[in-house]
């Protein structure tokens, strides 16, 4: 099996495919003239779209390393169901481990039950999933394969996801740290809240799938959904697919077509709370993808999604210059950052 191709192995090619902002992370690595303008455009796409292309990415995590992650989800994946099951997601508060096809259904509900109606209507996500937290997390150890000879070192497939792991923790702080910035705070404001690293790393497998599944017109690969945290990293192959919901009243939804040298960022439900809904936590999808099928067929996509939070023992509450009146009244309670995302996770597997 040919490892997942990831989208970086071309020179930054937009074409025609712009449909979101396209952010440079260069400006932002340090204080430079572009700084300043760099942030309010970050802090404007996190507004209007709360999706945008970031490119130079590899300034801060080098496409090698990326190239070796989707090699190395590639032949996890590819291995027997069994051994993934006996790798499974086991609660909520752990959130780690293997998530077969039609266990979690990712949608805009917020109960089991309504989680239910919509996996009943709609049908099951056609994807698998693998869940990586942090290492020394108290009562939560990850659930790391065993050495095969499938090409899988169980050793390398640690250390590879550990690397991009830290990398996608610094960009993080890196981001928020822009976001900062274009909101007129001080640039170290969310410092205190990415310090731990309280993310996740989600392998993403979409397998190969006759084109007569999509046919009833409701079957997808990823259900509408908006994303729990902070900000998520969205690392994709060539094969297209992800959607996301038009900022303009018409609505209806825009392709997040993969452009090479760049990745995709967006903003989670918590910052667009923690913001007063000053930045959109935007709805998206994975759907048929738009290429020509080969024989009735649509190839295995792979993403990698790095969902960042703030450090879970940290209570959110409304931005300083986010509040509705002078007084600093705020549309919600506060709520910690840990519980809130259980609570989420809850509702959803
Ligand atoms: O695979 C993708 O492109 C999107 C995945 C996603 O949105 C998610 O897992 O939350
Ligand atoms: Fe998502």
């Amino acid at each position: 099996m040919a490892p997942a191709a990831f989208t970086e192995d071309e020179s930054l090619s937009t074409g025609d495919h712009a449909t979101l902002p396209l952010i440079p992370l260069e400006p932002l690595l340090e204080d430079s003239l572009a700084t300043r303008d760099t942030a309010q455009k970050l802090l404007s796409a996190f507004r209007n779209e709360g999706f945008l292309y970031l490119s130079d990415y590899s300034k801060a995590i080098p496409t090698g390393l990326v190239k070796d992650v989707f090699a190395q989800s590639a032949h996890f994946f590819d291995r027997p169901l069994k051994e993934k099951e006996a790798l499974e997601w086991d609660s909520a508060r752990s959130n780690r481990g293997y998530t077969r096809q039609g266990r979690e259904k990712t949608s805009q509900a917020l109960t089991r039950q309504d989680v239910a109606r919509v996996r009943e209507s709609a049908g099951e996500d056609i994807k698998e999933s693998f869940e990586i937290g942090r290492e020394n997390e108290d009562g939560c150890p990850n659930h790391w394969p065993s050495l095969g000879d499938d090409g899988l070192k169980a050793s390398s497939f640690q250390t590879t996801m550990m690397r991009f792991f830290d990398c996608c923790k610094t960009l993080h702080r890196i981001l928020m740290r822009g976001l900062a910035i274009g909101m007129g705070l001080d640039e170290t404001f969310f410092d205190g809240f990415v310090r731990n690293g309280d993310n996740t790393l989600r392998l993403l497998h979409y397998p190969e799938v006759p084109c007569s599944v999509f046919k009833d017109g409701n079957r997808v690969r990823a259900g509408e959904h908006t994303d729990y945290g902070s900000l998520t990293l969205l690392f994709q192959d060539k094969s297209g697919g992800l959607q996301v919901e038009r900022p303009t009243e018409a609505g209806g939804w825009l392709d997040v077509v993969p452009i090479s040298g760049t990745i995709v960022v967006n903003a989670g439900d918590l910052l667009a709370r923690w913001s007063n809904d000053l930045i959109r936590s935007t709805k998206h999808r994975v759907i048929e993808p738009a290429a020509e099928p080969i024989a009735d067929s649509h190839p295995a996509r792979y993403s990698v999604a790095y969902f960042c939070n703030p450090d879970f023992d940290r209570t959110i509450e409304a931005l300083p210059k986010t509040s509705e009146t002078s007084q600093g009244s705020s549309r919600y309670a506060s709520v910690n950052s840990g519980e809130y995302l259980v609570q989420r996770l809850t509702a959803t597997y």
